[in-house]
């Protein structure tokens, strides 16, 4: 028996409408505002510990904070089953699964009738960005999700102010849809992370709506991120003249004193909550963050491309994350208010995960619920799964830039492309021009990891590294890059650079240290915008002069450095055909100006 009571409701007409319109297909047993106070937060916590979802840490650990295993099969993005459902097949472009909006709504109204039921529905107002932008960028998620509730808590400005001001505006939004898929009938048991086989995580773009069913995980769920802030936005993005990209912002203060935030798109589980943090390795240099993962651009009155991070909280991975590789995250996570999904558990109430520390403990509790000892890693099984994630408030972090709060955001003077490349890519590569960036940006390689399901550690283009959040045709996404070049004086764009923190030495090792050490080619890439260093001209760009590279103190062999700082012609000759295979998919879409590049790559390296 199902009996809606709505605790609470909105002077927000249409939202109203749309929260019952929702609750007659879905037919929960009641129906919860989100107000995003601690006191609610309690009770959220409690109830998904009393389901045996959460398992609260030790609170001289980890305080307020909890242990989540999601279902085995439910752990990463699904990309095969993620869909841009335009009203016209070619805006979703052949990167993109597309299926008529109709057809779609026909084929997922089924699966949302009477899905919620036995359930509660929460309605979470957001906003992405700042309450006090010039245009706020609200959603409201709708979830049968206590855990969606309360990492979305964490992620985003959620709740009550979100609401009111959403009442005073009537302000359009967007409307996100999400559901287990897991009804429970009358007396059935509930399971500690209700999923479906069945998953689709669909977008709307002309609409500005969402709908996600079966899927309880991350990038899956939490609607407020990836499926807005990068598919939904990217297309707002497009129409409106700015930017939405996946990208981290590092402010960088140099030993003069000197400021330069610098943006960098790195695809999934590549590096980017790492670089947003880093600890810097030079003396007087100054590292803070303003964002991890989503940068939105736009273009101030003095030409300048400003981002601001419309995150709240940090959704990191959770192994190789430590003290000597990232011990800011480790300090943000000691703060506890953190969700830890599919990370292990020590027999002390606290968590571990491969990476963490050095000295792997005795005892653990994998994120399977299995006993497991370093034996078990060694025979390779490792106790968390590779994209198992903590969730904290990026208040938190001791990093932040005071930035963060400036609703218009920090102006970009620098944007770097880079992913996970064993040869080929140089660590780093100077464009010659924003057209030539954008081709950096649309040529982007990495070997897919286990942040999203399917093989991990195969090589394929990744424009921007946003192959998976381009909410439109991917051809007309390379064009509005292009477009934002020619538009803006360009002596105002950022300049934009290729990086590789990943290739291999001859050993099969990493060639070059990252992590903090990334320092040594932020200082490059620095000195390169205060016109203090030259740089060597090669067929793929510039590239830092012997010497200009500072490796003082770093234990590289010279063999380790050439390796890292190589531009091999061969090797790049052998990727010509990979790129024109990558173009030739655009067909029509892809623009001239691209091909115009590839031309010029192409006749340096005859
Ligand atoms: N060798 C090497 N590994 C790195 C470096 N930076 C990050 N990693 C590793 O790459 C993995 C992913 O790093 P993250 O910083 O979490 O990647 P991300 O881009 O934020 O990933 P998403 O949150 O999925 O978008 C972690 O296991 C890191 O330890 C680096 O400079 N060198
Ligand atoms: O979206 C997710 O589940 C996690 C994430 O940040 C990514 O995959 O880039
Ligand atoms: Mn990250």
């Amino acid at each position: 028996m199902s009996t809606i009571s709505t605790q609470g409701t909105t002077h927000h007409t249409e939202l109203a409408g749309w929260v019952e319109e929702v609750a007659a297909r879905t037919r929960p047993d009641r129906v919860v505002w989100v107000t995003g106070t601690d006191e609610e937060s309690a009770e959220i916590n409690a109830l998904l510990v009393e389901g045996g979802t959460f398992v609260q840490l030790a609170e001289d650990k980890k305080p307020n904070s909890f242990y989540c295993a999601s279902d085995p099969d439910d752990v990463a993005r699904v990309e095969d089953r993620t869909y841009i459902c335009s009203v016209e097949e070619k805006d979703a472009g052949h990167t993109n699964n597309w299926m008529d909006p109709a057809q779609m709504k026909a084929t997922l109204e089924p699966l949302f009738d009477g899905c919620m039921t036995g359930r509660t529905m929460y309605v979470i107002p957001f906003v992405m960005g700042h309450l006090e932008a010039d245009q706020p960028m609200f959603g409201v998620e709708i979830t049968d999700s206590a855990y969606v509730v309360a990492s979305m808590r964490i992620m985003a400005r959620i709740g009550t102010p979100v609401l009111a001001k959403m009442e005073e505006l009537q302000a359009d939004y967007v409307k996100g849809l999400h559901s287990v898929g897991a009804p429970l009938a009358d007396g059935q048991a509930d399971v500690p992370w209700p999923c479906n086989d069945t998953k689709y995580i669909v977008h709307f773009p002309e609409e500005r709506a969402i709908w996600s069913y079966g899927s309880g995980y991350g990038g899956n769920a939490l609607l407020g991120k990836k499926c807005y802030a990068l598919r939904i936005a990217s297309a707002m993005a497009h129409d409106e003249g700015w930017m939405a990209e996946h990208m981290l912002i590092l402010k960088l203060t140099n030993p003069e004193g000197v400021v330069h935030y610098i943006a960098a798109a790195f695809p999934s589980a590549c590096g980017k909550t790492n670089l947003a943090m880093l600890e810097t390795t030079l003396p007087g240099w100054k590292a803070e963050t303003v964002g991890d993962d989503i940068a939105w651009m736009r273009f101030g009155d003095d030409g300048q491309l400003y981002a601001v991070n419309p995150e709240f909280g940090l959704f990191g991975v959770a192994p190789g994350t430590g003290y000597g590789t990232n011990p800011n995250a480790m300090h943000t996570i000691e703060r506890g208010n953190s969700i830890f999904t599919n990370v292990a558990r020590t027999d002390d109430g606290d968590i571990w995960w491969e990476g963490m520390t050095d000295d792997k403990p005795e005892h653990l509790t994998s994120w399977k619920g299995k006993d497991w000892t370093p034996a078990d890693g060694e025979a390779g099984t490792p106790s968390s799964h590779p994209n198992s994630r903590f969730c904290t408030p990026i208040e938190q972090l001791p990093t932040l830039a005071q930035e963060y709060y400036e609703p218009n955001g920090v102006p970009i003077s620098a944007i770097l492309f880079g992913g996970r490349r064993k040869t080929t890519v140089p660590l780093v590569t100077e464009a010659r021009d924003w057209q030539h960036g954008t081709f950096f940006g649309a040529t982007l390689s990495s070997e897919t990891t286990a942040a999203a399901t399917g093989a991990v550690g195969v090589v394929r283009r990744d424009p921007m590294a946003m192959l998976p959040f381009i909410g439109y045709n991917a051809g007309d996404y390379l064009g509005h890059w292009l477009d934002m070049g020619k538009q803006h004086d360009e002596s105002k764009m950022p300049k934009i650079y290729l990086v590789n923190w990943f290739r291999r030495d001859a050993d099969g090792g990493f060639a070059w240290p990252g992590f903090g050490e990334n320092t040594r080619v932020l200082k490059w890439v620095v000195d390169r915008l205060e016109g203090t260093v030259g740089a060597d001209e090669t067929p793929i760009g510039l590239t830092p002069r012997a010497g200009d590279l500072d490796v003082e103190g770093l234990d590289l062999t010279d063999e380790q450095l050439a390796a890292a700082l190589a531009v091999d012609e061969q090797e790049w000759r052998d990727e010509l055909p990979l790129i024109r295979e990558w173009f030739d998919k655009f067909g029509d879409a892809l623009p001239q100006q691209l091909e115009d590049e590839l031309q010029t790559l192409t006749q340096r390296l005859a």
